[in-house]
């Protein structure tokens, strides 16, 4: 850690397990620096073990295998400057390990199944983000992760991600209605067969009337618009590239959506797209596709996963230097 923080700016990422959290958090903290941002993973409130999980049949999605109360009660002392004696849940023996202590930090991140899930929890958080992937998508995504590197057979994939959908469907999808943002990745619509789910259509759901957030908007504020930017300064081979922007009802509240169909070829020009694009909370023009081009190498770098992450990313920063109020205290990345 940096210094003692004055106040600890607390920000939610949720998702199902394989939905890009890791990616996303490795954005967060090149935009921070990593000494300024503590990451909690919420598995480590997991109550039921993975054997006593496998016993009741009670999965990790469901709110009973969690500790809500022991949550609630230490990111409640986190944020008011407080080290917490956190619990570990290990991944590689499915057991729950002694705690660790974690001391609050500038930025702390919850980040997992569950934090919108539990009222208190919820309302202790200054920003918060759900990673919304369809099951197409997502599908894709775990196969290409869990066979390549986890050894795991198609079949177990498939099996795996069918297991947990009821509980998904339950407990952990309900959590986006209260997003700051959703950013929602889903199976192309410029072509019809992509079975590889290479080509993707992503929207960036932004909650309106959120305080001190301004949503990023295309060209005009509230205005619906379609835009076909490929051309003289976007090269867009075949399926090119659509954007859309406009304004939405979300489970019941107002929302402004941004969305990016297809992939960029070449990510320099980007920068076109950035133009066009206002309130994206970017300290200079140029500085959304230079963190794009930063880590060229993160999966969703040449699509709107990579720039809405990008942009969501923004917003954080300024939610904490609006809560802090030390515009330009943050680390920006210098050498790109
Ligand atoms: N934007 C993206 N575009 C394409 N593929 C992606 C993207 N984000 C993630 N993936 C794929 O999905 C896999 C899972 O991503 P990641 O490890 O970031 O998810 P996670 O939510 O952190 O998962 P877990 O909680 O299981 O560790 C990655 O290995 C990668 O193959
Ligand atoms: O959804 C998950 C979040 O990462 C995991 O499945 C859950 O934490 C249980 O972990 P494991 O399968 O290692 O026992």
């Amino acid at each position: 850690m940096t210094s003692k923080p004055d106040r600890v700016v607390l920000i939610g990422v949720a998702g199902d397990s394989g939905c890009g959290k890791s990616t996303f958090l490795r954005r967060i903290t090149d935009l921070f620096g990593e000494d300024f941002v503590t990451v909690i993973c919420l598995d480590d409130y997991h109550s039921l073990d993975r054997k006593q999980r496998k016993e009741t049949g009670i999965t990790a999605l469901n709110p009973k295998a969690n500790n809500f109360d022991l949550m609630a009660e230490q990111i409640k002392a986190l944020k008011s400057g407080e080290t917490i004696d956190k619990p570990i849940y290990n991944h590689e023996t499915g057991e729950i390990d002694p705690p660790e202590k974690i001391e609050p930090n500038h930025i702390v991140v919850i980040e997992g199944l569950h934090p919108l899930y539990d009222k208190r929890v919820r309302d202790l958080i200054d920003f918060s983000v759900y990673l919304d992937i369809s099951d197409e998508v997502k599908i894709a995504w775990k196969i290409q992760r869990d066979m390549a590197e986890r050894g795991h057979s198609y079949e177990d994939v498939l099996a795996q991600i069918n297991s947990r959908k009821p509980d998904f469907d339950a407990y952990i999808d309900p959590q986006k209605e209260f997003a700051d943002v959703v950013i929602q990745v889903l199976p192309t619509q410029l072509i019809k067969e992509d079975k590889e789910r290479k080509v993707l259509r992503v929207q960036m759901i932004q909650r309106d009337g959120i305080e001190g957030y301004d949503p990023v908007y295309l060209f005009d504020e509230g205005s619906t618009i379609d835009w076909t930017p490929c051309g003289r300064k976007l090269t867009c081979s075949y399926p090119g590239i659509r954007m859309h922007y406009g304004p939405d009802v979300y489970y019941k509240h107002g929302v402004s959506v941004l969305e990016v169909d297809g992939q960029f070829d070449k990510l320099e020009e980007v920068i076109y797209i950035e133009q066009h694009l206002s309130k994206t909370s970017a300290k200079y023009n140029g500085e959304v596709t230079e963190l794009l081009l930063q880590h060229r190498e993160y999966p969703g770098s040449n699509n709107g996963t990579g720039l809405f992450q990008v942009l969501t990313g923004l917003k954080m920063r300024a939610t904490y230097e609006r809560l802090t109020n030390q515009a330009g205290a943050t680390k920006v990345p210098a050498n790109v």
